[in-house]
């Protein structure tokens, strides 16, 4: 299967990504253009879910009207900074179902350490968008989609806002059947395999933490 990368250029979406790049962003703007964004990539990653017809009455008439077909969505979050983006996924779509997977990546080994997993029923059935904010060496990523593989998903993709040329090429290594959706391609990563030019480490950005 051709593995998919989707960049996001939407006029709104790059210059909102450029507002949370600028390091003089404060946590709080930080958390609240990522939530504008997201409602924008949510907008993006959604345009072909297939449709049904529904009858309804309309103030005049009956009529076949589209609805969105089969089960709910679902919506998974890599915490933390999974969260920034589904904040902003949920305004647009309120009634998917959501899923957490815990990873945090290990500063030595670059590895994802998984600590939590908590996922809807009926994975199989759903569509599953997968969210994390920051594509780096790709291990976080691969790692929270074999975890959803195992747990039934088969129709995943996966939403970022960053994405190294690095982690592109070892997630579509791992699961060419998952695109990726991308408000932007940067440069490489760093020595510490962080994303550069980047926005820097987005679960401190986002929570104030460091
Ligand atoms: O592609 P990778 O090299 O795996 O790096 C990306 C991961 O790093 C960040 O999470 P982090 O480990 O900092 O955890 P946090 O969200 O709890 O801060 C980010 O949110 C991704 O999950
Ligand atoms: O650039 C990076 C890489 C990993 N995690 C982040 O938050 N930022
Ligand atoms: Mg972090």
């Amino acid at each position: 299967m051709a593995a998919v990368t989707h960049v996001i250029d939407h006029p709104l979406v790059q210059h909102k990504l450029t507002v949370l790049r600028k390091k003089s962003t404060s946590t709080s703007k930080f958390r609240g253009i990522l939530r504008e964004i997201a409602l924008l990539l949510c907008y993006e990653v959604t345009r072909d879910l297939r449709l049904t017809s529904t009858r309804i009455e309309t103030p005049l008439q009956p009529m076949d009207a589209p609805t969105l077909d089969g089960k709910k969505l679902c919506f998974v979050s890599v915490l933390r900074a999974g969260n920034g983006l589904l904040e902003g996924m949920l305004d647009l779509v309120p009634s998917a179902r959501v899923g957490h997977v815990g990873l945090y990546r290990d500063p030595d080994t670059l590895e994802a350490v998984e600590y939590y997993f908590k996922v809807p029923s009926h994975l199989d059935e759903r569509e599953v968008i997968v969210v994390d904010p920051m594509l780096a060496t790709g291990h976080s990523a691969a790692a929270a989609v074999a975890r959803l593989k195992e747990a039934g998903a088969v129709h995943i993709r996966f939403v970022c806002l960053l994405a190294a040329p690095e982690g592109i090429a070892s997630f579509h290594e791992a699961h060419p059947d998952v695109p990726i959706y991308t408000a932007a391609i940067d440069d490489g990563l760093n020595e510490k395999a962080y994303i550069v030019p980047g926005l820097g480490d987005a679960g401190d950005r986002m929570f104030g933490t460091k």
